[in-house]
């Protein structure tokens, strides 16, 4: 695990032209996986593993760093930075650096545009998905991964550590993630009545709050039996989650740095999730855990503002998953939800620029 502090990168500015259409529709709901397609040019909206910010002029969605125009390669924006450390015992293989443009990179920007270990790979063992806060799609996002990653012929599971507000009369996230994926094993370590953060909600029941190493231990006996187990956390990533041993409030970001894994960031699309997820990127890439950002919600009739974040996120994301994604038919959900995600997370999204003119 690394302290250093994330590294400073270029300024940018952005350029932004939302399509050419009468208004975009959002992503498909109810189709089959998108088609893959293959990359002939640089494009600002195309998924891929390198994690460098787009540099050449879009139809859709443009970003230029102001000093790095033209250039094929750049670091991305200092407050969305390139996630650059890498944990202790990753669960998540190695990905070899992109080979050429990479090379190209100057010096003093490789740190910061130096690929993620989960580059360019599959997300297996444990994976953690945390949010920008509560109510961002974690759960219809973990389902969609699970419903992808059951497609492709995995053994998964997902674990919900510490369920609250189980007094609500909400479906809890283990009975949502099961309806929609259906996943070999859905399991909840802890259920708390109030919808609280755990550690407060065992607090106001008087219940033993979630021991971290308990749920550490319950974690990796999951993955001695599954080729994907999927960890939702409550909330966002510095919830207290329960105590240590030590008494000390633990989070989602302690869970991380435990087990040394990767974490996928659930954000939302619209206003203020460029702060929410810059935050969240800069607390994990401090903490040295590689991670990925999904968007919960891609709203059906996307404004000015949504392209814009597009823009800006697209170096980080591995998915995006349509607004009405929770309400639908399980059996649409599964068929759909690997055109949502990239094949990191098993799915068929492999370009951006054709999810986003497809969206439309
Ligand atoms: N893509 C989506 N389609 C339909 N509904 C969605 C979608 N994303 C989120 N929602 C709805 O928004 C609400 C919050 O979603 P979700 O339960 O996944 O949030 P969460 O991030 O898991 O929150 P928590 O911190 O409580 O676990 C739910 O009511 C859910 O049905
Ligand atoms: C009850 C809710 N839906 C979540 N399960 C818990 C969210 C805790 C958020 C705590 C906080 O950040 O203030
Ligand atoms: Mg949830």
């Amino acid at each position: 695990m690394t302290t250093d502090p994330p590294q400073a990168s270029r300024p940018t500015h952005l350029s932004l032209v939302p399509p050419h259409r009468g208004g975009g529709h959002g992503l498909p709901v109810a189709t089959g996986p998108a088609r893959r397609t293959v990359a002939t040019a640089p494009d600002p909206l195309q998924a891929h593993g390198g994690g460098h910010a787009p540099a050449v002029p879009s139809p859709v969605v443009s970003v230029t760093p102001a000093e790095t125009a033209g250039e094929p390669e750049a670091s991305p924006p200092t407050s969305l930075a390139e996630p650059s450390a890498e944990p202790a015992e990753p669960a998540i293989e190695p990905a070899e650096p992109e080979a050429g443009p990479e090379a190209e990179t100057p010096a003093e920007t490789r740190e910061t545009a130096r690929p993620s270990r989960a580059d360019s790979d599959e997300w297996r063992g444990i994976v953690l998905v945390t949010g920008t806060d509560t109510e961002v799609g974690k759960t219809i996002a973990t389902a969609a991964i699970a419903a992808a990653a059951q497609a492709a012929g995995l053994r998964v599971a997902v674990i919900k550590p510490g369920q609250t507000g189980i007094d609500t009369g909400m479906p809890t996230d283990a009975e949502v993630v099961t309806r929609l994926a259906g996943p070999e094993t859905v399991r909840t370590l802890a259920e708390f009545p109030e919808p609280l953060a755990p550690l407060a909600a065992a607090k106001v029941a008087g219940l033993p709050p979630l021991d971290l190493f308990d749920v550490v231990d319950a974690i990796r006996a999951e993955a001695e039996k599954h080729d994907l187990v999927l960890v939702e956390g409550a909330g966002g990533l510095l919830v207290p989650m329960g105590v240590r041993p030590s008494g000390e409030a633990w989070t989602f970001a302690d869970l991380g740095t435990t087990l040394g894994c990767g974490m996928i960031v659930v954000a939302r699309a619209g206003l203020g999730t460029l702060n929410h997820t810059a935050l969240t990127l800069e607390a994990l890439n401090r903490r040295g855990v590689p991670a990925r950002v999904v968007l919960g919600a891609w709203p059906a009739e996307p404004e000015l503002v949504h392209w814009a974040n597009l823009g800006e996120l697209v170096p980080h994301l591995v998915g995006a998953l349509p607004a009405g994604a929770g309400s639908m038919d399980p059996g649409v959900f599964r068929r759909s939800a690997p055109g949502w995600l990239t094949p990191a997370l098993y799915g068929v999204l492999d370009n951006w620029r054709v999810w986003a003119e497809e969206a439309g």
